[in-house]
């Protein structure tokens, strides 16, 4: 064991015409310093190393030329690519001009006659980035030597995984599934055995055409999506100490971090992408400062598909490489800050290293080549034009070598381990000549131990970090329950028993034993019984099959015709020993028991506190019930008053006319009075002057008498 730093460089590239500015805000000196400054920003940081502008793609390639050498050697590497869209991260991975020039050859790496052909995508690139780089000197350095090399292309597009060199229309998406034998795997990915260089570019030629790309602001062909190149290297024979190496070669080149652009509007699918894009990234950057806190009790690996998959290669067992891209130019001075934030958390991860080394004679592997042998067979057969009478024969044939395998466990030499590998990899060249693909899930057949039913299997640990649903049923990444993928038919009966087959005289399995052979070959072997017992052959009773996935056959899409095989991933099989096992699945099931007994707990208190909040819903209704009426008490109460009210006022209102009226009748009986005591005062007045002339006249007509 050694333990290494991550190794972190920043790589400016010059500015382009599509900055539309001359103003650069990165700055760098000797001492591998980049400083951002604009007079609003202002940073200053250390890295690994940082690439000028002028920097050749044949220098950056030099920095992680020692951890892709170390690969031969057993020891895995990741190297990412990280930056604002637009920075120049598939310039740095692919190469110049890369989208551009990606020719997407229409021409069969090997013509019907078995010639190749003379095609060269290198030439066609101007500087060619890392990941055709690292092709180049891995075939250039393992020509002497035996190394097998698998090719897969992934695509990351919106959380969903896809297969590059299978699905160019993003159809089928895929899951990552996790278990005891293969590791992390992605169901159903192709891997492709590469014999040469040529044969790696044409696949990556082939899938990069496939990419999601889109035009953005800062970038005319801008990708959208997560893109992984994953290579496995496996040596052919084990060395003096009997070990065999093997490693993972991850190459990322993430798709480009960007602001929603408040200026333009964009599209809801731009929107939608920018937010998975984000959010991953966002991810990326827990995980990687999870890592280097120290803390390693809970890792947000689960949180998106990147982390997920790179899961075994961040952190443990790689040596991982993180170039930071970015623009010197001051208009993206805030982007450049953030990108170079997110180099600065990765600089601090303690990366712990160890080969992949595992024993040649090691259980694991020899159940897993068997495995595989057992597969490819079964496949060839079916593909071969051979009538039922020698499919069935094969079979017979492969029964028995089966058995013997299965007896020779644990007795197997180094040179009979090699000679399975060498077996395992001239079938797949056979199948590779028919140009014959299939589904990895017919090779993800449990071992006879485990064919149990899946929970059983669970409870035993066996899978690390698995989830259960509330009956206790193990989880996909997806949060689905899991469904046994070829078991689902499995014979419920238990382990497998080992008596001797009354038919055939062998120790199972044979074609009698149910759980042995593929529905196909099942069906085929059920029908050349038939027809033999029909022709008087002794009757045998075929018993029942596994009724496991029927294998599928299907062309390579595309016109590239290689190598297939799939996912067999197991990269710490080293100290694999029975106590380490059993005290690992004591752990994870204590580890199980406790987050049950904390599930019960959190459930428990849910449902207090449900309890607690229907009172207080049931509170509140009563109150409310009593404030509604109240408040219609209230209502009918001012209802009456304002009556009452009203008529007082109405009353009031008639007492002021009415004493208005009879203020005015007293006023008008008054005026008449006053006019009646002048009508009687006239009178009398004018009385008194009838009376006074009455006078005159009689005193004059008495004058006059006297
Ligand atoms: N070091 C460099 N030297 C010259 N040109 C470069 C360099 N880096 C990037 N470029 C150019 O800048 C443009 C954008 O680069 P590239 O497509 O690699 O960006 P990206 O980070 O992958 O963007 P996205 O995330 O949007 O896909 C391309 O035209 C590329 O050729």
């Amino acid at each position: 064991m050694e333990s290494e730093h991550l190794k972190v460089a920043v790589r400016i590239r010059p500015l382009l015409n599509i900055d539309n500015t001359r103003d650069v805000a990165v700055y760098t000196n000797e001492q591998n310093e980049v400083k951002v400054l604009d007079g609003e920003h202002y940073l200053t940081s250390n890295y690994d190393k940082v690439f000028q502008p002028e920097s050749s793609q044949e220098q950056v390639f030099r920095f992680i030329e020692p951890a892709l050498i170390k690969t031969l050697k057993g020891f895995n590497c990741t190297v990412f690519a990280y930056g604002q869209t637009g920075s120049g991260k598939t310039h740095t991975m692919f190469g110049g001009n890369w989208e551009e020039n990606n020719p997407a050859p229409q021409v069969y790496y090997k013509d019907p006659q078995g010639r190749k052909s003379e095609i060269s995508i290198l030439k066609s690139l101007q500087g060619p980035g890392i990941i055709p780089n690292s092709i180049t000197k891995l075939f250039a350095d393992t020509e002497t030597k035996q190394f097998t090399f698998y090719c897969s292309f992934i695509q990351i597009y919106n959380e969903h995984l896809y297969d590059l060199l299978h699905d160019a229309r993003r159809d089928k998406s895929l899951r990552i599934r996790e278990n005891k034998i293969y590791g992390i795997f992605v169901e159903g990915l192709a891997e492709f055995v590469t014999e040469s260089a040529e044969d790696c570019f044409l696949l990556l030629a082939k899938g990069d055409k496939n990419r999601a790309v889109r035009q953005t602001r800062f970038n005319h062909h801008s990708s959208r999506s997560h893109t992984i190149f994953q290579m496995l290297v496996e040596t052919d024979k084990a060395n003096k100490r009997g070990v065999l190496k093997k490693a993972k070669l991850n190459f990322c080149d993430l798709a480009g971090s960007e602001k929603y652009d408040k200026e333009n509007s964009m599209a809801m699918e731009h929107i939608k992408e920018l937010k998975e894009i984000n959010k991953s990234l966002s991810v990326l950057g827990k995980v990687i400062h999870a890592l280097g806190s120290g803390n390693n009790s809970h890792i947000p690996y689960r949180d998106s598909k990147l982390t997920r998959l790179l899961q075994d290669s961040l952190g443990v067992n790689t040596r991982t490489i993180l170039i930071a891209t970015i623009s010197p130019a001051a208009v993206y001075a805030e982007e450049t800050i953030s990108t170079l934030k997110f180099a600065d958390r990765a600089k601090q991860i303690m990366v712990k290293i160890k080969k992949n080394e595992v024993s040649a004679t090691n259980d694991q592997l020899i159940t897993k080549l068997q495995r595989e042998i057992q597969h490819l067979k079964t496949l060839l057969n079916l593909n071969r034009k051979g009538g039922l009478q020698e499919l069935e024969q094969k079979i017979w044939v492969l029964t028995e070598e089966n058995q013997k395998l299965k007896h020779m466990k644990g007795s197997f030499t180094v040179q009979e381990v090699e000679r399975l590998k060498e077996e395992n990899k001239k079938l797949r060249l056979e199948l590779q000549q028919a140009g014959i693909t299939t589904n990895n899930e017919d090779l993800f057949i449990p071992p006879r131990e485990e064919m149990t039913p899946k929970s059983t299997k669970i409870k035993s640990g066996s899978l690390p970090e698995s989830r259960n649903d509330s009956k206790g049923k193990p989880l996909d990444d997806d949060g689905n329950t899991l469904k046994p993928t070829s078991g689902s038919n499995i014979s419920k009966s238990g382990p497998f028993v080992s008596r001797m087959c009354p038919n055939c005289k062998i120790y199972p399995p044979c074609i009698h034993t149910s759980g042995y052979v593929t529905n196909d070959i099942s069906k085929s072997l059920n029908s050349a019984y038939s027809s033999a017992s029909n022709n008087g052959a002794t009757s045998r009773s075929t018993g029942s099959t596994l009724g496991q996935t029927e294998p599928h056959i299907s062309k390579l899409e595309g016109p590239i015709k290689m190598n297939v095989r799939y996912r067999m991933t197991n990269y710490v099989l080293e100290n694999d020993s029975a106590s380490a096992q059993l005290k690992e699945d004591e752990a994870r099931k204590k580890e199980l028991q406790n987050i049950r007994a904390r599930l019960n707990k959190i459930t428990e208190l849910e449902n207090y506190r449900k309890e607690q909040f229907r009172k207080e819903i049931r509170e509140l209704e009563e109150n409310k019930k009593k404030e509604e009426e109240e408040s219609r008490r209230k209502i009918t109460e001012d209802a009456k008053k304002k009556k009452k009210l009203e008529e007082k006022k109405r009353q009031v209102e008639e007492f002021r006319i009415a004493k208005k009226i009879n203020e005015e009748l007293e006023q008008l009986k008054a005026a008449e009075a006053k006019r009646e005591a002048d009508i009687k005062r006239k009178k009398d007045n004018e009385q008194k002057k009838i009376k006074l002339i009455e006078y005159y006249n009689k005193k004059r007509e008495q004058d006059l008498d006297d």
